[in-house]
């Protein structure tokens, strides 16, 4: 494939006729690692991570664009499975590795991988594609909508009292270490995924890598520390973390950095965060990335001290309009018809009826009347339940055309959990 044609101009953009675009082949996986670590700043990573990520990207489920000899751009895919509203576990592709050599940006390099990368996916059958951006402006062009967030708080755990269920004193606490542990805390975390959507089955090595990112000693932080919580001898949560210990003229000041914490019951989860809150010498607790409706926001004596900020997280675009909606379920019967603008992957273009309720949903063309009119990226920032079609109807990014049927459909599509990817991929 080459790209478009070439308009320099008023605009100073070059747009780069000559750039090929290829599935990536063995021999050129250090190059394309290279390049991408090039795009992100040039700061080389582990042996290991670099083995890891091998392993983890297979060369068919990535992309290479080269100017001549070379390789100038870089897109990859990770096989996914994506849990949706109603529990389904949805194939599901997660974009990665996107990087273009600064030498040649602002030329189409990236629209072209995109392009190449969203075709190819229509081919495999995967209805949805996903990714988490290092800056919000770039996805949504390509339709995708930011669906998911972040909390991050930084408490202060000095003032705030917590109250937890009487049964968190059931739950024992350990020390394990982090890379030993990885299985344990694994299984945990998996049996987790079919409750909240967002969440994402991750591939064997993805939770080493997570780690091993994380593992080092960084800005005067202690090396990530792991403490289970297990009862009736069941592991039934973790949380990892890292020490920052401060000495003032005053006394200590040292803050927790909570890495994650994941638990199976509310004892356990309550037990971790008063084991956080507690840690001697610490007065402040960071936490980043957390679910909007976190469970220890009401464990806490004063909430105004913690700080609350929210930032976007996961960006989902479908693929094919039809099968991702008919993937999840909805919480209230919905029976509209959607009139979805993709002037990036025409073939979801048009109306769309769409019927369903708590048990399944048939979503198929219609030449029936349009009860709303919005573009695939809203359907994406949609998909979740946690952005509320009716708030992107206030905002003008969806328009009813049927009185009634925005509160209907933005009922229908909503979420008792608010959906959540618990780290960057
Ligand atoms: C899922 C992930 O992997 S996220 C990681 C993305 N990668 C990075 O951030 C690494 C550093 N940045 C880069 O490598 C590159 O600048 C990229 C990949 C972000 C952009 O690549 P380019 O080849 O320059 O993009 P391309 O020329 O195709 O631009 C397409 C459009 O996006 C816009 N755009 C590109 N990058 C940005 C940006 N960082 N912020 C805002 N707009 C952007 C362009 O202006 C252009 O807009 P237009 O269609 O209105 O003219």
């Amino acid at each position: 494939m080459t790209t478009g044609a070439t308009d320099s101009g008023t605009t100073g953009r070059t747009t780069l006729s000559t750039t090929e675009l290829r599935v990536l082949d063995q021999d050129d996986w250090d190059i394309w690692y290279d390049t991408l670590l090039l795009s992100f700043g040039g700061v080389a990573e582990s042996a290991e991570e670099r083995e890891l990520w091998r392993g983890l990207i297979p060369c068919e489920r990535a992309l290479g664009a080269w100017d001549g000899t070379e390789l100038v751009g870089t897109a990859g895919a990770y096989g996914f499975r994506l849990t949706v509203p109603g529990g389904a576990s949805v194939p599901t592709a997660g974009v990665t590795t996107v990087g273009v050599r600064s030498t040649h940006r602002r030329r189409g390099v990236l629209t072209s991988l995109m392009r190449r990368q969203l075709d190819d996916l229509r081919e495999l059958g995967e209805p949805l594609a996903a990714l988490t951006a290092s800056e919000p402006d770039i996805y949504g062009r390509f339709g995708y909508g930011v669906a998911t967030f972040g909390l991050h708080a930084e408490i202060d755990t000095a003032r705030i009292r917590l109250s937890v269920p009487a049964d968190a004193d059931e739950v024992r606490l350990r020390y394990d270490d982090p890379l030993a542990g990885l299985e344990v805390c694994e299984a945990v975390y998996a049996r987790t995924v079919p409750g909240r959507p967002g969440l994402l089955a991750r591939q064997t090595g993805w939770e080493r890598l997570g780690v091993l990112e994380a593992a080092a000693e960084r800005d005067g932080a202690s090396r990530l520390q792991c403490v289970l919580a297990e009862r009736d001898g069941e592991v039934t949560g973790y949380a990892r973390f890292r020490v920052r210990p401060e000495w003032t003229d005053s006394g200590h000041n040292g803050q927790v950095q909570l890495q994650d914490l994941t638990a199976l019951d509310p004892a356990s989860e309550a037990a971790l965060w008063r084991f956080l809150f507690g840690i001697d010498l610490t007065s402040t607790l960071k936490v980043r990335g957390r679910p909007l409706d976190d469970a220890w926001q009401h464990l806490v004596s004063d909430i105004r001290r913690c700080q609350l900020r929210v930032r976007d997280s996961l960006y989902v675009r479908p693929v094919d309009v039809g099968g991702a909606l008919e993937a999840r379920t909805y919480q209230a019967p919905v029976d509209v018809v959607l009139d979805v603008e993709d002037a990036f992957c025409p073939w979801n273009s048009g109306r769309w009826r769409l019927s369903g309720d708590a048990k399944g949903a048939v979503c198929a063309r219609t030449t029936d009347p349009a009860d709303l009119a919005l573009s695939v990226r809203e359907l994406g920032a949609a998909y979740l339940g946690g952005v509320s079609l009716a708030s992107l109807g206030a905002a003008g990014r969806v328009r009813e055309l049927r009185e009634g049927a925005l509160s209907e459909a933005a009922v229908g599509f909503g979420s008792p959990v608010a959906p959540w990817l618990p780290h960057g991929f």
